[in-house]
């Protein structure tokens, strides 16, 4: 049984049902906390529950694995180490036209769309996710919970910590230091310099502006 259910029945959830499907992995539904999705069919996949109904064993029975593509970097991780504890696996995904270099370490259910490449000896832990045509250089660290967009580029030789977000089309120099905790990057931002964690930069040079 190569059953799969998809957290999130949203754009994210509904192109990953599409590339899974191209793996040959069934995704027998979607769960949502959208309770007006409940009972619909999304692309013609059921929306079977919410997320607190993973853990009943009529669901249970019926699907081996957890995919959890949301952007939301806190949400996705907590998602997935509760469908793990659960009983579920959550794997990982990567598109058949990713490039994942020798000497790349990563950990758990991370997520790499097409055409995105990661160079050798880069680290990534858990719960990471980018989008298509992204590139990271070598010698990166990232951690955990990690989200990039589309056509991101990543330097080399630079720290990435939990959960930073960073926006379609930026750049982060190498060697510039550290990209904090829970720091967000703006679309198309240029960004040359440390960020602080839990801050916001936008802009060329990337400039901090006060978070929402
Ligand atoms: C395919 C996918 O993966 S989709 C998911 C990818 N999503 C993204 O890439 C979105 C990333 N989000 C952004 O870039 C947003 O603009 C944010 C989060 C950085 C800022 O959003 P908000 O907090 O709502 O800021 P707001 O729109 O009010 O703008 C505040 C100021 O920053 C500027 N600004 C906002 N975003 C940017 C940006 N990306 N680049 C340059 N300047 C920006 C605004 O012009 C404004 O400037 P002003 O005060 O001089 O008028």
């Amino acid at each position: 049984m190569n059953n799969a259910i998809i957290i999130g029945a949203g754009t994210h959830g509904q192109i990953y049902a599409s590339y899974l499907a191209e793996e040959g992995i069934n995704v027998i539904g979607f769960v949502d906390d959208n309770e007006h999705l409940f009972g619909q069919n999304v692309i013609g996949i059921p929306v079977i529950g919410k997320v607190k109904d993973l853990a009943n064993s009529n669901i249970k029975s019926r699907a081996r694995s957890i995919y959890c593509p949301i952007g939301n970097n806190t949400l996705r991780q907590h998602y997935l180490m509760d469908s793990k504890k659960m009983g579920y696996e959550t794997p990982s995904f990567f598109h058949r036209t990713a490039v994942i270099g020798p000497d790349v370490k990563m950990g758990e259910a991370n997520y790499v769309l097409a055409g995105s490449i990661i160079m050798p000896h880069t680290t990534i832990g858990d719960f990471f996710m980018i989008n298509m045509s992204t590139t990271i250089g070598h010698h990166v660290q990232i951690g955990h919970g990690v989200f990039m967009s589309s056509g991101v580029n990543v330097g080399a030789n630079l720290i990435i910590e939990d959960h930073a977000y960073i926006g379609i089309g930026a750049t982060i120099m190498t060697g510039l230091g550290t990209i904090g905790k829970g720091s967000l990057i703006g679309a198309g931002s240029v960004v040359i310099k440390t960020v602080a964690p839990n801050t916001v930069v936008v802009g060329n040079p990337a400039r901090e502006i006060p978070k929402k």
